[in-house]
């Protein structure tokens, strides 16, 4: 367990509106917004989402200490004493609906959907967005590199290079969702159970006068997990000669050395090499360790250059998301609470793609029964049933002349329930579990939405009745503008 994130861990602006709610009578009004994102990052065809557990953890424990309270106070806004002392009690007391951590997502559709009242649904939504944004883009980043690697070992090594503390640890959490075997980061380790790995570093050879020295020390040290980091002066004149000088020692005691590192230069060169000097040493179990700024793609193109490569360390391009490191992901308001009964709202855009989809909304993956695979994901109104003995229409919300009809499929309901009135419902998988169900769901798609370049664009469609109560929204509003501007 973390230490509890603080309350204002948030915008001001959220906590301004809280108060203007206050001061007019309407913080208590139930709302329900969506968190979600719009386009997909890396040009993936999917991403993996991650963050739920955190964002969790957050919305039971959230609460505004004396510190906070003060603060607040000190800031000399005027807040009034009543708004102070409803802080001081405040509680998360909401219902959420979520994907579980480790689904296979697509742009526009609801990740989260909560309800509660506008205070605090204001509140959450930065660490909402922060958390989720995050960890769903490193996991989506490492699912990339484990499509590239097959079965190698991945190891995450990106903690000194991280945007600070919390990204380093659920960092490594989220790589381990999207598929790498391990982590450096100890605290991770410890946090979360995920298996630790690690070799050693340049200034441990600088240490000694001779590297041989020096690999030999490390060996007798950790004879049963010898890792041996070959670059730090010549690899193939001294680094791997000095490794294999060590490994032969190693032998003639009954131990394996378990792998060497090598950490610049031509890695497919050098790999190769390495796996020629080292099989004809006849230390062939001796595995081949890379890092050195190593991403999905450099990967793919040691592998068609041959590399004979076991395991890959991946750290500053994974962790810091190098080349997409923001998710945008978005929290908007889909429905108001008023007369008994749920009202859609929207937010209008100049560019279409960001006109919001307003109302309760429910999210099923359709699979053909016959391959198993997924057809389509279907956004629907909330208390709208597909009727899979029917043949379903389905249609690009877009362009709608692009239309399909599917027959023979299941449908598998993407949201669950995770609070209701701000009680916890759900209980957590355990981290395997999570990082088998990403799996076991990356199975139900074809390789062509899952390659990494160029992928085919998995439909998202919405059904009849949640496009036509969208476009009669629209309609609405522009009219009542007219009028208005008449008037
Ligand atoms: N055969 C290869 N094909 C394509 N890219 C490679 C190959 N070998 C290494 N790379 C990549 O090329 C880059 C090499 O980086 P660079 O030349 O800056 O430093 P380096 O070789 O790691 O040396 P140093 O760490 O000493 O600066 C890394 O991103 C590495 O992953
Ligand atoms: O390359 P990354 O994917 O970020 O993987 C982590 C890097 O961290 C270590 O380097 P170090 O901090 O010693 O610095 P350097 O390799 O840049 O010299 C390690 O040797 C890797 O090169
Ligand atoms: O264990 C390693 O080899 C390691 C750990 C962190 C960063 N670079 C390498
Ligand atoms: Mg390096």
């Amino acid at each position: 367990m973390q230490p509890p994130v603080s309350a204002l861990h948030t915008d001001k602006y959220q906590i301004t509106m809280m108060y203007a709610h206050w001061k007019n009578g309407s913080h208590l009004k139930r709302r329900a917004f969506d968190l979600y994102f719009r386009s997909l990052p890396f040009g993936n065809g999917y991403a993996v989402f991650a963050g739920l557990e955190r964002a969790i953890q957050y919305l039971e424990n959230l609460r505004f200490t004396e510190e906070d309270i003060e603060y607040i106070q000190s800031l000399d806004e005027g807040y009034e004493p009543e708004f102070l002392d409803l802080l001081r009690s405040f509680r998360f007391t909401g219902d959420v609906w979520a994907m579980p951590e480790g689904s296979i997502v697509f742009p526009e559709e609801p990740l989260l959907h909560i309800q509660g009242n506008i205070m605090e649904l204001h509140l959450i939504e930065t660490a909402l967005l922060n958390f989720i944004g995050y960890q769903t883009l490193v996991a989506t980043k490492a699912a990339r590199v484990r499509h590239v690697v097959g079965d190698d070992l991945l190891l995450e090594f990106g903690s000194r290079r991280a945007q600070e503390k919390d990204a380093a640890v659920w960092g490594a959490r989220a790589a381990y969702i999207g598929g790498f075997n391990a982590t450096s980061n100890m605290l991770a380790g410890k946090l979360f159970g995920i298996p630790i790995s690690g070799t050693h570093a340049h200034a441990w050879v600088q240490d000694f006068e001779h590297e041989v020295d020096a690999f030999r020390a490390y060996a007798s040290a950790f004879p049963d997990q010898t890792v041996l980091l070959v670059d730090t002066y010549d690899t193939l004149r001294s680094g791997i000669p000095h490794a294999i000088q060590v490994g032969l020692e190693m032998k003639r005691q009954g131990k394996t050395l378990a792998g060497i590192r090598l950490d610049s230069g031509d890695l497919a060169y050098l790999s190769k090499q390495a796996r020629q000097m080292l099989d004809h040493a006849g230390l062939t179990d001796t595995k081949i360790v890379a890092s050195s700024d190593l991403d999905e793609h450099t990967i793919l193109h040691l592998k068609t250059q041959g590399a004979k490569i076991d395991a890959w360390g991946v750290g500053t391009k994974l962790i810091t998301a190098y080349d997409h490191p923001a998710l945008g992901a978005v929290y908007k308001m889909v429905a108001r609470y008023e007369e008994n009964q749920w009202v859609p709202t929207l937010k209008i855009s100049s560019n279409p793609a960001k006109i919001t989809t307003p109302g309760l909304k429910a999210v099923y993956r359709i699979i053909d029964k016959k391959t198993g695979k997924a057809r389509a994901d279907l956004i629907t109104l909330a208390n709208e049933k597909i009727n899979p003995k029917k043949p379903l229409l389905l249609f690009h919300p877009e362009q709608t002349f692009k239309k399909k009809k599917v027959k023979n499929f299941t449908v598998i309901p993407l949201l669950q329930p995770i609070f209701v009135g701000g009680q916890r419902v759900y209980s957590l998988p355990t981290l395997q579990e999570i990082k088998a169900y990403h799996q076991s769901q990356l199975s139900l798609f074809w390789e062509e939405y899952l390659r990494i370049l160029n992928p085919e664009e998995y439909p998202v469609d919405l059904s009849q009745k949640l496009w036509d109560q969208k476009q009669n929204l629209i309609k609405e509003i522009y009219a009542k503008i007219k009028q208005e501007m008449e008037e």
